[in-house]
């Protein structure tokens, strides 16, 4: 079963990019996006076999953010592929099937396009203004989830769709609500001094009327 939290990661070095992540794997993350952009091949590299090895060790999801050919050559277990990125289905045909391959969308149309083509999940956003991520689409907002997750559910689609963009602690339960699977996060996780307090408090209510 996917993660409904997934921890997108910060840091403008290597160091601290691999603190970010090994706080948040022992802080019980289960999830993680290594995003480190703008970096040459060989420092993406190095943090990938490096966030790899802890993810083995805390048996979390590593996703690459990006690019998919380091996906390839690190085996990492997916890849998060936005509008501008490559395409999904040129990743499944490289990355075959029993890898994860997720999406960025804005749309309801971005949604039914993803499936098509193979996604394994959706990112969906931005819920609000956020500066951790530099082009942002159009801001959603509550509303926009409840109206997109709607036409979602009206058209069958099962893909876990998870929430992004500037989402806080508050937000989580309104957006649960409208019908969002997950939430993916950075900065809440990244700038946090008790980390294990949060993601309890996050998992609470992520998984609040999840049947065991
Ligand atoms: C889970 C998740 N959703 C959306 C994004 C955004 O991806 P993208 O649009 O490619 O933007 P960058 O992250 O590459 O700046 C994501 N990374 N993860
Ligand atoms: C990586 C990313 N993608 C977004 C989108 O809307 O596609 S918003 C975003 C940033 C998420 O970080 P934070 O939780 O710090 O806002
Ligand atoms: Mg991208």
């Amino acid at each position: 079963m996917y993660s409904k939290l997934q921890y997108i990661s910060q840091g403008e070095t290597i160091d601290e990019q691999l603190r970010n992540i090994h706080q948040a794997l022992d802080a019980g993350c289960n999830w993680v996006q290594m995003r480190f952009k703008n970096q040459t091949a060989k420092n993406a590299y190095t943090l990938a076999e490096a966030v790899k090895s802890l993810c083995e060790k805390y048996t979390a999801n590593f996703i690459v953010n990006d690019d998919l050919h380091l996906t390839k050559e690190i085996d990492a277990d997916g890849v998060h592929l936005g509008l501008t990125d490559a395409k999904i289905n040129d990743a499944r045909m490289l990355l075959g099937t029993s890898k994860v391959i997720g999406g960025t969308a804005n749309t309801f149309e971005d949604i039914q396009n993803h499936v098509k083509n193979g996604c394994n999940y959706i990112g969906l956003g931005p819920f609000r203004f956020t500066a951790t991520k530099e082009k942002l689409s159009p801001i959603l907002g509550l509303s926009g989830y409840f109206d997109i997750l709607q036409k979602a559910k009206k058209n069958k689609i099962e893909i876990p769709i998870y929430a992004i963009g500037g989402i806080t602690l508050r937000d989580v339960s309104p957006l649960m609500e409208t019908g969002i699977f997950g939430i993916a996060v950075s900065g809440i996780i990244t700038e946090s001094l008790e980390k294990k307090i949060l993601i309890q408090q996050l998992n609470e209510k992520l998984y609040a009327n999840v049947i065991v």
